[in-house]
This record gives C-alpha cells, structure tokens and sequence, in this order.
C-alpha cells in the first residue's frame, strides 16, 4: 500500500531522516519507534506530503508524492503531535467546520459527526468549548478530524504523548478499533506504547532504520537472545574486546562506563541462546586477569530497543 525508498531529509547540512525504505501493508497497524530527535515526525509529515524529501520516493498506492501529493493527501487522515485546534469553538462546530473544509456533503455532516463521536467517544463533550477538555479529549477530537473524510490510511504523530495512563488506554482502545479497518502508521518514543498496539515495528535512531519486524518476531528474537555482564580486574580494554568476540561470530561486545575505578566493564550481546559463561571463564583463566563480575539476563525487547538506539548497529528482521 505504501513504499518508502531511500528517504532523506536535510536541514540544512544536517541529516534527519537518512536513506530510509519501507514497505507497508494493506491493513497494518504499524509503530514507528525512536527515541527524540531519531527523525519519526520529519518521516511522518513526508508521508503526507506537507515536507517535501531531499531525496527518495514516496509511492502510495501506486502514486508518486512528488507527482501526485494532492490525490496521496486525500487518502489520508494526519493527527500531527499538536493538532491545530480552535481552542474558542465548540467541538460540534469545530467539527462541523472541519468537515465543510474536507467537502462532506452538507446532508452528509450530522451523520458523519455521529459516527465520528461513537467511534472517538466524543458524545458528551460536542457541545463543550475545545479550550475547556483535557489534553486526551483535544486528542481524541483530533482523531475525529483526521478520521473525517474516512480515509484509508491514518497517520498518528506521538498521540498518546503527555496523556495519563487512563487517556493512554482511551487512545490505544480506539486506534485499535480504527485499526481493524485501516492501515496506521503511528511514532512513539514508548516501547511499550508500540508492543501494545502495533502488528509491526519499525524502530528508528539517528534518522536510519535499526531495526524492522513483526512486534512478535522481536519478542521471540529478545527471549532467545541474551545479554552477559563482565567486569575484570587487571584486563587491558582493547585485548578483552578481542578475547570475547574470538568466542563466536555472533557476539556482540560494548565497553561499559565502569562501577568501579579499577575494572573494565562490558555488554555482552549474543543472539544465540547457548550459555558461554562457561567460554568466557575458560579464556579469562588462560590470562591473569580476574573476574569481578560474570552474570546472564535474558534480553527483554526494552533492552533490545535501547541498544539498537545507542549503538550504530543494525538489524533487519526476517521474512514475514
Ligand atoms: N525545522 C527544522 N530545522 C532544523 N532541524 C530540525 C527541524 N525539524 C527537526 N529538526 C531536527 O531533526 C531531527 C529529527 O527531528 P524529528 O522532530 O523528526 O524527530 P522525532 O523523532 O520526531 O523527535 P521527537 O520525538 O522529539 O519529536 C532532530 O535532531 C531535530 O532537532
């Protein structure tokens, strides 16, 4: 339904959004996930056409933005992470406003309103100033007005940023419900924000993909993977590098800030489920180096996240 290539977004000479490429199914609820300033809004306000790429293709069903941004607007529904609200009119007014602008036929109107306010929980507060609701009932009138037209695709900037946990499920509850019957692509800088209600992740760093899968593809991937933590006495940091990742292909080794002065600390990374403690300690004795601290965790996907947006690393899921 929609394709990403190589999207890339300057600011001047600085890279936002750098070569990123997407492909979003028909149907699909996806997270676009990063931490702040990892480039989700700049990638959401190109996929509906109001900041033009650098370089790259936007191509949604089968039209070009660049070609076609207009008839590619008409097909989606665009909640930025601070809806333009008037804050002195009444929501039905708002609303109603907002439906004349987007061309709902004038016998059209009261139905359209009524389905929007069943579907965002909106009944007891149209007839309430915009200005009077709180921060999760500005939000869900934003739905309703990027739900207007009844597009197919809904775009959602962070719309569970600064609400309480009864706004955050509120909003989840009905992005959920929208979701059956549309496809959504939605930022958030919460993990689990994402695990929550996303078929898919995407998560972003530093303007560049680290990571893309099924959300249950990335569970499975963090329970079979683990993380060891070693600190030594005595070890030169360079050669107990070396020394670790000489024990499998697949291992993963970050320095640490240590705890103490007078140790070296890593992050050991592995996505094999297979235990090398016992590796490690047989190296580790072969040197006169000594062992403050060999421990094991199972990685949690929150662990994954925070590695794959620190490091420069990435990982693209398999097939789906
Ligand atoms: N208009 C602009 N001019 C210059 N730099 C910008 C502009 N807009 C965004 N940036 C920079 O581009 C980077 C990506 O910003 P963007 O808002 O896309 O990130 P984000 O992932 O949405 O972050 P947040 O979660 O904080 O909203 C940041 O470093 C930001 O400072």
């Amino acid at each position: 339904m929609i394709q990403v290539k190589n999207l890339t977004r300057y600011y001047n000479s600085f890279c936002a959004v750098d070569g990123i490429s997407l492909e979003i199914k028909k149907g699909e609820v996806l997270g676009l996930l990063g931490p702040n300033g990892a480039g989700k809004t700049t990638t959401l306000r190109m996929l509906t056409g109001f900041l033009k790429p650098s370089a790259g293709d936007i191509i949604v069903k089968d039209l070009l933005i660049s070609e076609d941004a207009l008839k590619i607007k008409s097909l989606m529904g665009y909640l930025p992470e601070s809806a333009p609200l008037y804050h002195n009119m009444l929501v039905f007014d708002y609303l109603c406003y907002v439906a004349k602008v987007r061309g709902i036929p004038r016998d059209k109107i009261h139905l359209r309103l009524k389905e929007l306010s069943s579907l965002c929980g909106l009944s007891g507060i149209m007839h309430k100033t915009v200005d009077e609701l709180s921060k999760g009932l500005k939000q869900r009138v934003g739905l309703a007005h990027a739900m207007m037209t009844d597009p197919e695709i809904l775009i959602l900037d962070e719309p569970t940023s600064g609400l309480d946990p009864n706004q955050i499920a509120e909003i989840r509850a009905i992005i959920r419900r929208i979701g059956k019957e549309k496809t959504i692509i939605f930022s958030t800088h919460i993990l689990s924000e994402a695990e929550a209600t996303c078929d898919r992740i995407v998560i972003i760093n530093r303007g560049k993909v680290v990571a893309d899968d099924t959300t249950q593809n990335l569970k499975s991937r963090a329970a079979g993977s683990s993380c060891i933590d070693l600190s030594l006495y005595d070890a030169d940091p360079e050669e107990a590098k070396k020394l670790i990742a000489a024990i499998s292909p697949d291992i993963r080794v970050i320095e640490k800030e240590p705890e103490e002065s007078d140790v070296v600390s890593f992050e050991i990374h592995s996505s094999s489920s297979r235990d090398i403690r016992r590796d490690l300690y047989k190296k580790i004795k072969e040197t006169n180096w000594s062992i403050a601290q060999l421990t094991r965790d199972s990685q949690t996907l929150e662990r994954i996240f925070q590695e794959l947006t620190k490091g420069e690393e990435s990982y693209r899921g398999g097939e789906r």
